[in-house]
């Protein structure tokens, strides 16, 4: 039976482990990993003393990472691992499942072969470090989802795709080779535990890997993180376990960067950091319900990044009652049908608020300010006149077509009655909830009324704004038109 070692135990033999890799570098001189499971954050990197912008902190050797490229398993089982032919398919689509791995599922079965192999594997104390449970809502209890409320991370969850995905592309792989994934002489487990285990190294991949295809020093982590992610999801791009470089902790505000060199990665500090500081690395401008989705935790600083959904259908009941009078429910049926049916249509659009990037040193300068519907909200609600006025020969469409200023007074009308129905949707308000964070509360229960929080106050900003530019539409004789006032909900579209 393995002894139970302690946390620090398991740090110090990860650091010489790390360090016995040939051509690892990490400065013990000038930092050191932490035990910050008080302020759950689990392991960290301090710095001991100050440290001069641009120092190269530690090197991390291609060798060393976990990933399809170096792990054993793709000599024992090579048919899985024909890389070329990586699939391109997406892990969420049930469509396809079954059919071929890709660059998730692959990292899944090495990160279970390795871990099945016990000391036998050359990652055994970087393995050790990696946490056994999550605090991702996947994880999360129903009662404690439920304090999400009316957030659109519930749907984001994922917990039954998961299971789908490693019942069908995870668990026939190990059944058909449990030779080379159980040691002779260890416990098989059953389909219950592996579906655990597979859950766990699932995890651990989604808030610890990294993107390496880039070997251009272009770490992926530059102009549009997000697009890394979507790359990520849909198995396109070749993911590893990077020892060390997943040390760093996180934050929208940080001091380090991740470098990929071609033979090694690097880590350098961005500005001077000062003895005592924690280094951090930076996962994005993710609003917190997706630093909480993909990494278990949620920071004041990314509340900057937040987002909300309006969905369109409460923006179309509002219209029904001002632009379906006078229509026959046939006709305002088709109208809808025919906004549907459009390429361009949209079930949902998502609010966020506008400000600048962090600086090159990885700092955030000015405030964040809600600026503008998305574009297409607006262009969808120009369809959907449209269409009522060729569907039902509607007056009134016609009318609005023809006049611009009318037809923003009914575009802010209807949306802000919609941004109203969408906090409507939350059962407690935002002040109710501020008085509940005064209170006990467990850290899930603390961590989604942060994520609704936010997205109530993203919520009133928006109502805000709109409740100013429909002051505006109503005392200027020359007022921009709502879309020209809007912007592009692209950027940040989850
Ligand atoms: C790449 S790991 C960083 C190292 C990790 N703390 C550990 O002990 O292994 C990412 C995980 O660290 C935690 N984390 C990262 N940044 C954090 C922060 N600013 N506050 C709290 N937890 C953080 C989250 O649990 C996240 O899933």
């Amino acid at each position: 039976m393995e002894v139970d070692r302690g946390f620090d135990d398991h740090t110090r033999d990860f650091l010489n482990w790390f360090l016995a890799q040939p051509g690892a570098v990490f400065r013990s001189d000038l930092m050191s990993i932490e035990d910050l499971r008080g302020r759950n954050a689990g392991r960290g990197i301090i710095a001991k003393t100050d440290i001069a912008a641009d120092t190269v902190l530690f090197t991390i050797p291609r060798d060393a990472i976990i990933c399809a490229g170096t792990s054993v398993l793709k000599d024992k089982i090579p048919g899985i691992f024909d890389l070329d032919g990586v699939a391109q398919s997406d892990p969420e689509d049930g469509d396809d499942a079954g059919s071929s791995q890709d660059s998730w599922t692959l990292l899944i079965l090495v990160m279970l072969y390795e871990h099945l192999q016990g000391a036998a594997s050359r990652w055994k104390p970087y393995l050790d470090v990696l946490p056994s449970s999550f605090d991702t809502p996947m994880f999360w209890s129903s009662a404690e989802v439920s304090e999400l409320q009316a957030s659109a991370l519930v749907a984001k969850i994922g917990k039954e795709e998961a299971d789908r995905m490693i019942t069908t592309k995870i668990v026939p792989v190990v059944r058909a080779h449990e030779d080379v994934f159980f040691p002779a002489g260890s416990q098989k487990l059953d389909d219950e535990q592996l579906l655990g285990l597979a859950h766990r190294m699932g995890s651990a991949i989604m808030a610890y890997a990294f993107d390496l295809e880039n070997e251009d020093g272009n770490d992926g982590e530059g102009e549009d993180p997000e697009d890394e992610w979507v790359e990520d999801k849909e198995g396109r791009t070749m993911l590893g376990m990077v020892p060390m470089a997943d040390m760093l902790n996180a934050d929208a505000e940080f001091n380090a960067h991740i470098n990929h060199g071609e033979e090694a990665l690097t880590a350098t500090a961005l500005r001077d950091i000062k003895a005592g500081e924690e280094i951090l690395n930076y996962y994005g401008p993710l609003p917190n319900s997706e630093l909480l989705r993909r990494y278990g935790y949620v920071t004041p600083k990314h509340s900057r990044y937040d987002v909300v959904e309006l969905p369109w259908d409460l923006v179309e009941v509002e219209l029904k009652e001002r632009l379906g009078a006078g229509m026959t429910s046939s006709d305002w049926d088709k109208a809808r049908q025919r906004v549907r049916s459009d390429d361009e249509f949209e079930e949902s659009f998502v609010l966020d608020r506008s400000g600048e990037d962090p600086d090159p040193t990885g700092q955030l300068r000015g405030e964040v300010i809600f600026s503008g519907l998305p574009d297409e909200l607006g262009a969808q609600f120009k369809t959907l006149i449209k269409a009522a006025k060729k569907a039902g020969n509607s007056r009134i469409a016609a009318e609005l077509l023809e006049d611009k200023d009318k037809r923003k007074e009914l575009y802010l009308q209807a949306v802000l009655a919609a941004l109203r129905a969408r906090e409507r949707q939350y059962p407690t308000s935002l002040e109710e909830d501020e008085q509940l964070m005064t209170g006990q509360l467990s850290r899930a229960q603390q961590m989604a009324i942060v994520v609704r929080m936010g997205e109530k106050k993203v919520l009133r900003e928006a109502q805000a704004w709109v409740q100013e530019q429909a002051g505006v539409a109503n005392n200027s004789s020359r007022e921009p038109d709502a879309q020209e006032n809007g912007r592009s909900a692209k950027r940040r579209k989850l």
